[in-house]
């Protein structure tokens, strides 16, 4: 694993419902955003307010050229095809060569049980009262 992979990464406010139901598996992203590593985790913040979402693990990460992007690709955004290729041409303007970054959801139910401990152990500490 690369030690200089990146930890965060941003999606549109109104995006991240999608990453944080784990709807949205896919994001398309120019050169720029491409050096995530596969097996790595990382954080997912709103782009606009920088607010922690959830955690994604990274499965891949490869080239994808504009016009490649089809029906497949949508549907893992959740997005339709059309408002999907829409908003790439919007964030990179006239650029052919994407990555297409796989990830799946870290569901926080699984990963927090340190929480669920803390819990108990505050409310055995209320019944003490
Ligand atoms: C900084 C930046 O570019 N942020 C981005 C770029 C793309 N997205 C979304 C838009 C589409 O749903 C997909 C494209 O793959 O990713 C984003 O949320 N934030």
């Amino acid at each position: 694993m690369a030690a200089d992979a990146p930890t965060k990464i941003t999606f549109f406010e109104f995006l991240t419902p999608l990453v944080a139901s784990g709807k949205k598996t896919i994001t398309i992203r120019d050169v720029s955003e491409s050096h995530y590593q596969p097996g790595t985790q990382v954080e997912v913040y709103t782009l606009e307010s920088h607010i922690k979402v959830c955690d994604i693990l990274i499965l891949s990460v490869e080239p994808l050229a504009f016009d490649d992007i089809n029906e497949f690709h949508a549907a893992q955004e959740s997005l339709p095809l059309d408002e999907l290729k829409h908003l790439i041409q919007q964030v990179y303007p006239d650029q052919q060569c994407l990555f297409l970054i796989s990830f799946s959801l870290i569901d926080a139910g699984i990963s927090s049980n340190t929480n669920s401990t803390n819990y108990l152990v505050i409310q055995r500490e209320f019944c003490a009262f």
